[in-house]
């Protein structure tokens, strides 16, 4: 509906992931109350987002807390814990030992594990090629592909340093909670936004509006949404994702300057989609160190990699299958019938043709969400500095979160935790030297005339006490 009267505040934030969130919790810490939070999509949480599947609770979106059991604390971590979210450990690397043939053979452990090596002596030396500038050279048999994918494209964490892993301990808890990973998000909103009957009911947290221009003037910025809101804030952060920021879906007036669009379009996205398939009864083994298996097809990334559910909820008779980049896009092009058909194909090579026909199937659509358009934030191994200060920097009145912004654990919930953390921390900065400048000036202008207000007796105009303690302070 129209609403032509714009709703005022000091701070607006686009966006209610937890990057989102975070910042609008540590404005309320910090005194500034006065925000508005305006998210596109009908629920807050962002990329934290489960779906009733085959009767429990399936993560769309980040599954994962990753970076556990180290030195120091993951605050994501920290806030399962005492949200008693229900978390199982996850040990992947076992998938290299339970590769399949597509003749239903599982390879030999000493040939898994050869090729294995080679993958990551092989990652090592991509590594060096690209500080030489040298080609790599790819992997050709499917074994290789397989172990190429889980490295790369599943793990992205065998051979690299990843500071989430370094800082935190390197093991992963798959959250597995009737309530979702989002349920940290809520529980974090619901701590500063006011709820009846457990439903957050606050005014200040717009949901279905989707924001489409952003105008900034030299005293604050004016956004206005799809079906017609109109929002006056003195700021703005911006927490959509890095493929929303590369799409055309927000427009901005005066346009973005050129070292932030250059800046902006020169992140990498990766899209990771997990498919889930429901069956009758299981079919696969449900030993521990069987929960994870790959198929090695002469397709890289072609239904490669596979998780049983079996581990998180015992009895669901669930398969996820990951698929990514390319192979994620072809298959939300597709109908979910088709990527069913090709699943089964994949899983009658590996276990036969009598295995029953999968009841139900979910395929989450990432790429083609308009609201996220891909699934995180993918930086070159060795990070430029210069591009991620430039993606972070604010642009007069606009501050950029989001887990892309995030300079040591982009990609992760906790990397959209600390932004969130960060850029409200900036901003706060930000209003404070505002406060105090606008002070220098009143002082500079009214100075004459409030040393004639103080020294009459009674009052000479009508000023408004808070005002007047303002001044004073600034003057003083
Ligand atoms: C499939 C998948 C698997 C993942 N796995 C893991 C994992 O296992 N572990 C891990 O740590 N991380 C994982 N991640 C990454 C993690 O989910 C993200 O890094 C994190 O949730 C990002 O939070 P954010 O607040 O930065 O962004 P988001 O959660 O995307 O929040 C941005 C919000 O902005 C809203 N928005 C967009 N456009 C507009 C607009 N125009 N107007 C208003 N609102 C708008 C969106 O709807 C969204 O709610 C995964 C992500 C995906 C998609």
């Amino acid at each position: 509906m129209e609403n032509p009267t714009p709703t005022k505040c000091s701070v607006l934030i686009v966006g209610a992931g937890i990057s989102g969130i975070t910042a609008a919790k540590q404005l309320a810490e910090n005194g500034v109350e006065d925000f508005v939070i305006v998210e596109a999509s009908d629920k807050i949480g962002g990329r934290l987002r489960k779906e009733d599947f085959g009767g429990v609770a399936v993560e769309l979106g980040a599954g994962w807390i990753a970076g556990v059991g180290g030195k120091q604390t993951n605050p994501l971590w920290e806030m399962a814990r005492q949200s008693n979210l229900r978390t199982c450990f996850s040990d992947y690397s076992n998938a290299r030992f339970n590769i399949y043939h597509n003749n239903g053979n599982i390879f030999p452990a000493g040939v898994a594990a050869e090729a294995y090596d080679k993958a990551v002596e092989s990652a090592v030396e991509k590594l060096r090629n690209q500080e030489s500038g040298e080609t790599p050279t790819s992997p050709k048999r499917p074994i290789d592909l397989a172990i190429d994918f889980m490295l790369h494209d599943f793990e992205m964490a065998e051979v690299e340093p990843i500071p989430t892993y370094v800082d935190f301990g390197d093991s992963e808890f798959l959250v597995a909670d009737e309530r979702g990973y989002e349920h940290l998000v809520y529980e974090m909103a619901e701590s500063f936004l006011s709820t009846s009957d457990g439903q957050i009911m606050d005014t200040r947290l717009k949901l279905n509006n989707v924001v489409r221009t952003m105008e900034q003037s030299r005293t604050g910025v004016v956004v206005k949404t799809e079906d017609g809101n109109v929002y006056q804030a003195k700021y703005a952060i911006l927490s959509v994702s890095i493929g929303v920021l590369q799409s055309n879906l927000i427009s901005f007036s005066p346009p973005l300057p050129r070292w932030k669009t250059e800046a902006i379009s020169n992140i990498d996205i990766m899209v990771y989609t997990k498919v889930f398939l429901k069956f009758p009864h299981r079919f696969w083994p449900s030993d521990a160190d069987k929960e994870f298996f790959m198929y090695a097809h002469q397709t890289r990334g072609y239904y490669t990699f596979w998780q049983s559910m079996e581990n998180a909820y015992p009895g669901s008779n669930i398969l996820v299958v990951t698929l990514t980049n390319e192979e994620s896009k072809r298959i939300e092009a597709q109908s979910d019938e088709e990527t069913k058909r090709e699943a089964m194909g994949v899983l009658r090579a590996m276990f036969g043709v009598h295995i029953p026909e999968a009841i139900d199937i979910l395929v989450p659509r990432w790429w083609n969400n308009r609201f996220q358009r891909g699934s995180y934030s993918f930086y070159p191994v060795h990070v430029d500095h210069h591009l991620l200060h430039r993606v972070k920097a604010p642009v007069g009145r606009i501050f950029f979160s989001g887990e892309h912004t995030s300079d040591k654990f982009n990609g992760y919930v906790h990397g959209g935790y600390y932004s969130g953390m960060d850029t409200s921390k900036a901003l706060i900065e930000e209003m404070k030297t505002e406060i105090a400048r606008e002070n220098k000036t009143q002082s500079f202008l009214l100075q004459p005339f409030l040393a004639l207000t103080l020294a009459q007796p009674g009052p000479v105009f009508d000023i408004p006490t808070h005002l007047l303690h303002r001044l004073s302070e600034a003057i003083l």
